[in-house]
């Protein structure tokens, strides 16, 4: 073999049995762990250096329950397994991961895998559950019975995959020659034979499979007789028709509500600091130019976005909890309903729960979706629920607009106010899919959701602590990447050309920004946004949070005297209507301001016309919404 190409090893397993748990102990790379069915769609690669030195590519693949594939997720890895991928040439090492607690199932797989000809290795993963829950494994038994060798990990301890590198440090290679195996024709593929009239010998095959399991079974695992039964009394409860919904409402209320009354004191600590840092500068440069750019542009801007890092923290500490508990799915199950009567089914609910982080890998996850019609309007809605992103500029207009009140003493008003916006985006949503699936003529309320529940876990610290500090970074890195960048843009746009001797307005009302946000303006008027807003939405189409950096530069550039635009929420409360106020927030319900959802789209999809169509519907949306909000507040004296 040639040293240069290192030998491949592609990650097999059922959904949720560890896979990419194991990938990143393996490649030390950060992939998303979850405790859910399907979080893994793509197929990732990374390199494990083995102790004496020896390289493997590594290739998670997504769960799949058999190699007869549903979704297109679940092709990808029959494709590359197979050798039918177009540009991945097949595996050298199978390594087939089973959740020891769950063999039964997990077992199935790899007795499937077995005639695909690949040098196959057993990795048993949740060890640790196994033992605790008194499941005994004779690996000596189970290396006999299967004929290929078996070892142990933990895939959410530090050292959890010693065993397995150990192993792969020592094997001798594949017998044949490295990437000699010839793509596999799908006849030969038993367990993927499709042939016409074929359903008895397809049943039979089943049967004769699941038999083979028993076998083996019995022949090298003990379980306790009593299987303990925690996870059934917290499902009679969870899953209960009436304290279920109340208990999902329950908790989506609560972390909108710590959302706003945890950050505050975070809040505060950053904005002091961002103002000491335009203090310094303030003082230590001399007025001009330069000293514009950096407190007008560099710090108002990106400044006023890195605030409300605290609030994306605490929504994404509840996102990751509720992600590793096993909750998800069982939402999804109580969902599977009320998503029925508008023509989808529970399976649309975890790529539209994604969103709620970022309509990116939300679409993403509508990979998992093996109804095509199906999959396309969950593609459609998913930028209606609310991303991470909208959080600044929801927080920002909140804090300004609505009054920092407790209700009947404990009932946080602003906390209540964003949750009424979360509902907003989901019911416009389900509406939206209404419409969309209704020409079709689909049969209202006919998907049956089929979908594993996994067991309840205890969240991992480790794994909390890593998912927020990634957040972190992704957020801190887009503030002073991107946003820094347009600020900058911006700042020079709205500085230039000079205002004309004798002006009566800022200079900015007279710059480049200036102008196109007047013109802009004229459209939006209706709808209750002045200049400054319209400016700010131009930057903004970017992403939505950039709103937020544009508003303060805008204002930090209107400003007569030199105040910092960190104190942005008071200027624009006391400029703006409440009316006003209440139409942008409705406007950040709909309108897609996010390149990178557009482009998802177009790559999910292979074409830009549905991107196109979506941008267009949301904008529609967008003001036709705030046009109602805006009126109806004015009217009502706002
Ligand atoms: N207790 C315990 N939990 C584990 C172990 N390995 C993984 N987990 C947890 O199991 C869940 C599933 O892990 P993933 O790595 O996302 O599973 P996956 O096989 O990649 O799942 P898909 O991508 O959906 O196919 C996560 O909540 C992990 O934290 C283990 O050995 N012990
Ligand atoms: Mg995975």
């Amino acid at each position: 073999m040639s040293p240069a190409e290192p030998l491949r090893i592609a990650l097999l397993g059922n959904p949720n049995c560890g896979k990419t748990a194991i990938f990143n102990l393996l490649t030390g790379s950060r992939q998303k762990v979850a405790n859910y069915a399907g979080v893994t769609v793509e197929r990732k690669e990374g390199v494990l250096r083995t102790p004496s030195g020896r390289v493997y590519a590594v290739l998670d693949l997504p769960g799949v329950y058999s190699l007869r594939p549903l979704s297109a997720d679940e092709a990808v890895t029959r494709d590359i397994l197979t050798g039918r991928h177009p540009d991945e040439p097949r595996p050298d090492l199978i390594v087939c991961i089973a959740d020891a607690t769950h063999l039964r199932l997990n077992l199935r797989l790899v007795l499937e895998a077995r005639p695909l000809g690949v040098p196959m290795l057993l990795v048993l993963n949740m060890m640790d559950l196994a033992r605790a829950q008194g499941i005994t494994i004779d690996r000596e038994a189970l290396e006999r019975e299967l004929g290929i060798p078996v070892v142990e990990t933990i895939g959410v301890a530090r050292d959890g995959a010693a065993e397995l590198v150990g192993w792969l440090d020592r094997w001798p290679g594949p017998a044949r020659p490295q990437g000699a195996h010839p793509p596999l024709p799908l006849h030969s593929l038993t367990a993927i034979q499709d042939v016409d009239g074929q359903a008895e010998d397809e049943l039979r095959r089943a049967m004769d499979l699941q038999a083979e399991v028993r076998r083996i079974l019995s022949a090298a695992v003990v379980e306790p007789a009593q299987r303990p039964s925690r996870d059934e009394a917290i499902d009679r409860f969870v899953l209960h028709p009436v304290f279920g919904p109340v208990l999902l409402l329950v908790i989506l209320f609560l972390v909108f509500q710590a959302v706003f009354s945890w950050a505050a004191l975070p809040m505060d600590a950053i904005k002091q600091g961002v103002e000491a840092v335009a203090g310094v500068v303030q003082g230590a440069l001399p007025e001009g130019p330069l000293r514009s750019l950096l407190t007008d542009g560099v710090i108002a801007g990106a400044g006023s976005v890195l605030v409300f890092l605290p609030q994306i923290l605490i929504l994404f500490f509840f996102i990751l909890l509720l992600e590793d508990s096993g909750y998800l799915p069982r939402a999804a199950f109580l969902l599977d309903r009320p998503m029925a009567a508008v023509g989808l089914s529970g399976r649309s609910f975890i790529p539209l729960l994604s969103s709620f982080a970022c309509a990116v890998p939300g679409i993403m996850a509508t990979r998992t979706i093996t109804d095509a019609r199906d999959r396309f309007v969950t593609i459609m809605i998913a930028p209606l629920m609310t991303c991470s992103a909208r959080l600044p500029v929801y927080a920002l207009l909140i804090g300004a607009f609505i009054p920092s009140r407790k209700l009947a003493g404990w009932l946080d008003l602003q906390g209540l106010v964003l949750f009424l916006l979360y509902l907003g985006g989901i019911a416009s949503a389900m509406a939206v899919a209404w419409v969309l699936k209704r020409p079709q003529g689909d049969a209202v309320g006919a998907g049956t959701l089929m979908m594993e529940l996994p067991a309840y876990r205890w969240p991992s610290l480790r794994h909390l602590g890593y998912g927020l500090y990634e957040r972190a970074r992704i957020f801190i890195r887009s503030v002073g990447g991107i946003i820094l960048a347009l600020m900058v843009l911006l700042w020079a746009l709205s500085s230039y050309p000079a205002a004309p001797l004798g002006a009566e307005q800022p200079a900015i009302y007279y710059s480049f920004a200036g102008r196109i946000g007047r013109g802009l303006a004229e459209l939006l008027a209706p709808i209750g946004f002045n200049w400054q807003i319209s400016i700010a939405l131009v930057p903004g189409l970017a992403a939505r949070e950039v709103a937020v950096g544009a508003l303060g530069t805008v204002y930090a550039l209107s400003a007569q005297d030199a105040g910092t635009a960190v104190s942005l929420g008071p200027i624009i409360a006391s400029q703006w209507s409440l009316a006003t106020g209440l139409s942008l927030l409705v406007w950040y319900v709909f309108a897609p301001q996010c390149v990178s959802t557009l482009v998802t789209v177009r790559r999910e999809l292979g074409r830009w016309r549905p991107a196109l169509t979506m941008a267009g519907y949301l904008f529609a949306l967008a003001y036709a919404a705030s046009f109602v909000t805006y009126h109806l507040a004015k009217v009502w004296g706002g």
